[in-house]
């Protein structure tokens, strides 16, 4: 049905705006939206592939009708009319009926497809009579590319494996084929990944293979290469690598870099620190000290200097970061060739996931421990690069022959993962890309149908939509574990959050995902909120301080004035003392306005606190915005999307309570349960497979991100590259069904779809 009725007014979809469907959902949700016909309640349907429309919570046997004549109607404000028994009754009138509605439903769209499937045409060959006939009975089949790199035990292989094709089960039977059809010493295989979580599923597979002892498992070597080469730095210079003096937060290191900026007299306010540690860890990892960088522009000069400071800093306070773990393990193992001789005696044959993400000196450790053997097994794919922006360089990749010319490389292209729908879409993606190895997936099944892309609204709609049709999945028997929401950044997940801590799926997210309401600015401002209802509120006068640049001490003396005074802790503001007549002036101006938010909207109230009290200036300083990643007025721009859905400053603030208190009970729940929906940013999601993938943001300024397209106007081609690579990795994470949100309008404004869905849309635009 295309009507309903609210507060005893016809509310016509097909008259009224987009912006508004949102509000509609959540009004059913109240139990307030009813019948135009017969009256019972009903609620708004927001999805991915239906139109919205209204329905009944109880469909059985509901034949209700639209009044008739509500789609000609052009006028502002018309009367409705419905037939019964054969006359033409009026019913209401319409509300909020526009001449043109702005931005009407636009239906989802299926990707083009141009190539149809082919069926594969290799064969499983697996069943020789040795323990790969072992592992086929078990159930590990390989196909013939994936048994010659099983198979390939002694000296070097590369094994250039696109997407889905296998890469974590070649590895892992691999390792099982070298122990138990080579007798091979586990203790001597060392398993790099590029994640602990993954060296954790691969003995966990492992323990399933036939043959494979628990015993042996245990004594393979295996993590990331920080774990692996922190651990020889721990073994031999125990006190100068005490956990203790690691930098392990991202605030540790901050802190560092902005003192060193000052010391530089570096513009906290516009230099962008988050870019400058970014550059900073790109060069170590590069292997280029201070002295030996050579920058390339002003920007790079000042990175180049703060560079510096920020290595002296360090070693003052014999502090250490995580890029220093790789550089300390290569210059023990070029300063005392015992101790690496020891290395290359221990281990014989070198095992390395995700080759694509190696950088310079991790590429160098691993070339001088396997200066013995040359027993290293690669396993990469250029087009799933996308730590470039550290250091990783997926050219070591490419250039595998030239350090090992005895080696020889293997090509994995055939994708066992998704349909060949699927296949084709990340195909076509990523050939749009220049600098990458040639290379195609082959898919090895077609599937129920074509990735779909979809055009909600905004974030709010494109949550409840993606809600939706998990719910309408569930009921057809898919489990909550086989969805991924991905997302390009952290904060792109506050709506898809939001909606599911409201809604009864379980849901999984990061550990060290924090609650949206939780970041620095976000807390300032709600704080304002908070003491327009209670002026007492102490975490919030707290909270408030920076954003007045008051030091936290002030806190103590304004306690003490409201007792003293009998006032409270918000009228108290206005004893500070700074000795600076404006800053007195504004901290009086702040009851005032504080005070008149009293009864006003949250997005008024947000609006007031941000006109009135200056805190674009305090975002502007403190929040980040000389940040390329994450921004403060980003994160502002957010919370006023989130606020539009609540009436009174009270809903809001017992919302953001509520969120907060989800962000923990969903991190606890999910250490214990893993049927889980996951939302995940994409780079978290490498590796990992799923039945259904939703991509959401799929617009510029999300993916690709803000400071891609910024590079690129600055003419640097490569940043847009690895966010195309992202999506690339993003579409394949999926198996058999697809989703890619287009919104309409990001954080309160139009957004333009991503310029990389032009090749796969089948119109433009
Ligand atoms: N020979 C095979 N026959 C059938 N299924 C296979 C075969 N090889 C791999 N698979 C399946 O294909 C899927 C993808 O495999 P895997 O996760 O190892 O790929 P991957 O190369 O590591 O992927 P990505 O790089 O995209 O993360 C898994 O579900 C795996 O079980």
């Amino acid at each position: 049905m295309k009507t309903a009725k609210l507060n005893n007014q016809i509310i016509n979809i097909e008259k009224i705006n987009r912006e508004t469907y949102q509000s509609l959902y959540e009004n059913g949700k109240k139990g307030i939206l009813y019948c135009s016909d017969c009256g019972e309640k009903v609620r708004f349907y927001i999805g991915i592939e239906k139109e919205p429309h209204f329905y009944h919570i109880n469909m059985q046997n509901k034949t209700c009708l639209d009044p008739i004549d509500i789609k000609g109607e052009k006028s502002e404000d018309v009367t409705l009319y419905k037939e019964q028994n054969g006359f033409r009754i009026p019913v209401s009138r319409t509300i909020t009926a526009l001449k043109e509605p702005e931005a009407p439903f636009k239906k989802a769209q299926a990707v083009k497809v141009t190539n149809p499937f082919t069926p594969p045409i290799h064969i499983q060959t697996n069943a020789q009579a040795n323990y790969l006939h072992d592992l086929a009975q078990a159930g590990i089949l390989l196909d013939s590319y994936q048994t010659q790199t099983v198979t390939h035990v002694e000296g070097s292989l590369l094994v250039l494996a696109g997407a889905g094709s296998g890469k974590t089960r070649v590895l892992t039977a691999r390792t099982a084929y070298m122990i138990c059809e080579h007798g091979i010493d586990p203790k001597s295989i060392m398993l790099v990944t590029f994640t602990a979580k993954a060296a954790a599923e691969m003995k966990k597979r492992l323990s399933a293979y036939p043959k494979m002892e628990q015993r042996k498992i245990q004594q393979i070597v295996s993590g990331t290469f920080h774990s692996l080469f922190y651990r020889i730095l721990v073994f031999h210079s125990p006190e100068k690598w005490a956990a203790n003096k690691l930098l392990s937060k991202s605030w540790q290191r901050d802190q560092l870099i902005k003192q060193a900026g000052r010391e530089l007299n570096l513009d906290e306010k516009e230099f962008a620190y988050d870019l400058a540690l970014q550059q900073i860890g790109f060069w170590k990892n590069s292997m280029l000290s201070p002295e030996m960088v050579r920058p390339e522009s002003a920007w790079e000069e000042q990175v180049a200097l703060l560079y510096n400071h920020y290595e002296q800093a360090k070693e003052k306070d014999e502090l250490f970061d995580f890029d220093d773990m790789l550089l300390g393990c290569y210059e023990l193992f070029k300063n005392e060739p015992a101790i690496l001789s020891r290395y290359q005696n221990r281990f014989q044959y070198f095992l390395i996931d995700e080759f694509q993400d190696i950088n310079k000196v991790q590429y160098e450790l691993i070339k001088m421990m396997s200066a013995q053997t040359e027993n290293v097994c690669a396993v990469g794919d250029d087009d799933q690069s996308i730590y470039a922006f550290r250091g990783s360089n997926p050219q070591y990749l490419l250039d595998f022959k030239i350090d090992f010319p005895q080696g020889d490389i293997v090509t994995l292209s055939n994708n066992y993962r998704s349909s060949h729908e699927i296949v084709s879409t990340a195909n076509t993606v990523i050939s749009q890309n220049k600098k990458r190895h040639l290379k195609k997936m082959e898919a090895q099944f077609t599937g129920e149908k074509p990735p779909v892309l979809f055009y909600p609204y905004d974030e709010e709609e494109e949550a409840t939509a993606i809600v939706t049709d998990i719910h309408e999945k569930i009921t057809t028997g898919f489990e909550p574990m086989d969805f991924a929401i991905l997302f390009r950044t952290n904060t792109g997940s506050r709506a898809v959050f939001e909606r599911l801590a409201n809604s009864s799926l379980p849901f999984r997210i990061e550990q060290d995902a924090e609650s949206f309401y939780d970041r620095f600015i976000i807390k300032s401002m709600l704080s304002f909120l908070q003491l327009s209802l209670n002026e007492d509120d102490q975490n919030a006068i707290k909270n408030i301080l920076p954003a007045l640049f008051v030091k936290q001490t002030v806190i103590q003396d304004l306690k003490a004035e409201s007792i003293l005074k009998d006032c409270s802790l918000l009228e108290c503001l206005k004893y500070i003392k700074t000795g600076f007549a404006f800053q007195e002036s504004k901290l009086k101006k702040v009851i005032s306005v504080t005070r008149s938010l009293a009864g006003k909207s949250p997005v008024f109230a947000i609006e007031m606190i941000e006109k009135e009290l200056g805190f674009q200036d305090f975002i502007k300083k403190r929040g980040g915005d000389g940040n390329k990643m994450e921004k403060g007025s980003d994160d502002l721009k957010d919370l006023k999307v989130a606020a539009k859905n609540f009436a009174t400053i009270e809903e809001l603030l017992n919302h953001a309570d509520h969120m907060r208190a989800m962000n923990k009970e969903m991190k606890e729940w999910s250490k214990n349960n893993s049927n889980a929906i996951t939302l995940s940013t994409i780079h978290r999601a490498k590796g990992l497979e799923y039945k259904v993938v939703y991509i959401i943001g799929a617009v510029d300024g999300s993916l690709p991100h803000d400071y891609a397209l910024d590079a690129y106007r600055n003419g640097d081609f490569s940043s847009l590259e690895e966010e195309r690579r992202l999506l690339y990795v993003a579409i394949t994470r999926s198996m058999d069904f697809l989703y890619i949100s287009v919104p309409g309008n990001r954080r309160g404004r139009q957004a333009y779809p991503s310029r990389f869905l032009s090749s796969i849309a089948k119109q433009t635009f």
